[in-house]
């Protein structure tokens, strides 16, 4: 299969330019202008971007959670993501106590075959840290799992202790994997909980409350601390407070290798959202919280100035109705998580392009280039280029839409983004050289995406 993408303005991290691109099978094997041969499809995309595929590096995709199990599975999940403009997801699989990380893994690489219509890796969320399996991380990283997840909050469940996050970290200053980390204070989150359910504060709005912004600087800050002293690079995951942010910039100005992401939630929504009437405050229950809206700006600087490096979505979708309503009369039990795998391209490109305050090549940078660098994917993925994956996405920087749970494909019941309108929206997506979405229209196939094996660092 050939495919010539015509008069195109190709965006990557570093370029900008009209020109064409000529897909073979499954990669990019030529860049120019004016190309003309035979091919099996020729796609005009005049006035348009043609931008290198979004990946999104954190998604939660069929995971049991809080007492339930998210609402996208691998199929309706990366179909969303493929009619958002993401060609490539890596979520996580969960290690519980006692099991092994193989086990962890093929129960999820079970969970995706067959139903994944765009490429997938793994980060491995790791609860359970003894010898054999810091033994096991070094196999996984040869496998192409060269990531893990570790939790500084949810005691009981995720949550590590300070030694066992140490030991990690020094594991992958051995074997070239990267240390992702959950940064919020677990214990004195857990106390504050309780001490708001002792006093009948029941209600969606104190699961923010319960979750302060110190909470989340404190454990930045102790994460890049533990990763200093273990002399590795560190990612923080789904960084939402203007005073974690400090730290890793503080860090980052020290020379340290800390590196960050946040999510369009955080730009977008604010704990003004949890005042919502009635239950409505459900919707926006997340780890960690939406915090107040001046933050915006500040996630905007940071994002524009290198502090943080990626934007994923942390897509992790439960219905009202019959999930997060499981909170009602206590926050502490509604799942935790909310719905973005769609809507990260249009809403960045609307809030922040549009507006000035990153400028396109950015976008694609954070969106794509950066976290495919950061994890193992560049430069299969990531970029346009000759030899790399044919993974793109035409995109119209002039067309508006509204964002609502009626036209969007999440298998979730409502919208954190209902009614929002946004201008630049995903016409055709290219996944590894086949259209998997024709101008709006899903005309890929379950099952066609692939496992990605990932780098390690060296
Ligand atoms: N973020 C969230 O609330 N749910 C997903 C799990 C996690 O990323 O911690
Ligand atoms: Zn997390
Ligand atoms: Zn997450």
């Amino acid at each position: 299969m050939s495919l010539l993408i015509k008069n195109g303005t190709v965006v990557t991290a570093v370029d900008q330019y009209v020109g064409d691109v000529l897909i073979e099978g499954e990669r990019i094997a030529t860049i120019g202008s004016s190309l003309s041969m035979p091919v099996d499809r020729t796609i005009d995309a005049s006035g348009k971007l043609v931008l290198p595929g979004g990946i999104d590096v954190h998604t939660h995709l069929d995971m049991p959670f809080g007492g339930t199990t998210s609402a996208d599975d691998f199929e309706s999940g990366t179909i969303a993501a493929a009619f958002g403009g993401t060609t490539s997801i890596v979520d996580f699989a969960i290690q519980y106590k006692g099991q092994t990380l193989h086990h962890a893994w093929e129960t999820w690489m079970h969970k995706a075959e067959g139903k994944a219509a765009i490429d997938y890796g793994f980060h491995m969320i790791i609860t359970d840290l003894t010898d054999q399996v810091e033994l096991e991380m070094d196999a996984l990283v040869g496998q192409g799992v060269t990531s893990f997840k570790l939790f500084m909050a949810y005691p009981g469940v995720f949550m590590l202790d300070d030694a066992s996050i140490f030991k990690a970290l020094l594991r992958t200053g051995k074997n070239g994997g990267t240390i992702c980390m959950h940064a919020e204070n677990g214990g004195v989150i857990d106390v504050l909980v309780k001490k708001a359910l002792a006093e009948g504060k029941t209600a969606p709005k104190y699961h923010a409350l319960t979750r302060p912004v110190r909470a989340e600087a404190e454990a930045t800050h102790r994460a890049i601390a533990l990763a200093e002293m273990a002399d590795v690079p560190i990612y923080i995951v789904h960084l939402s407070a203007a005073e974690a942010l400090e730290m890793v910039t503080e860090a980052r100005d020290r020379g340290l290798p800390a590196y960050a992401e946040t999510c369009p939630q955080y730009l977008f929504l604010s704990d003004d959202n949890y005042e919502e009437p009635g239950f409505d405050g459900a919707k926006y229950v997340m780890s960690p919280p939406l915090r107040p809206a001046a933050t915006q700006d500040r996630l905007w600087r940071g994002l524009a100035f290198n502090d943080l490096q990626a934007i994923s979505t942390d897509h992790c979708p439960f219905c009202m109705k019959e999930q997060k309503s499981m909170g009602h009369g206590d926050f502490s039990k509604i799942p935790n998580g909310a719905p973005g795998i769609e809507t990260r391209m249009s809403l960045v490109y609307d809030g922040g392009v549009r507006t000035g305050r990153i400028s396109l090549n950015r976008f694609v940078e954070l969106t794509s280039t950066s976290p495919a660098k950061i994890f193992g994917l560049f430069p299969r993925k990531g970029t346009i280029a000759p030899g790399s994956d044919a993974d793109i996405v035409i995109f119209d920087p002039e067309k508006t839409t509204t964002l609502s749970v009626h036209s969007l494909h999440m298998k979730v019941d409502y919208n954190p983004y209902e009614g929002r309108q946004v201008t630049g929206v995903t016409e055709t997506v290219i996944s590894r050289g086949r259209v998997v979405i024709d101008n709006g229209r899903f005309v890929g196939r379950a099952g066609a995406g692939a496992f990605i094996k990932r780098s390690a660092r060296w």
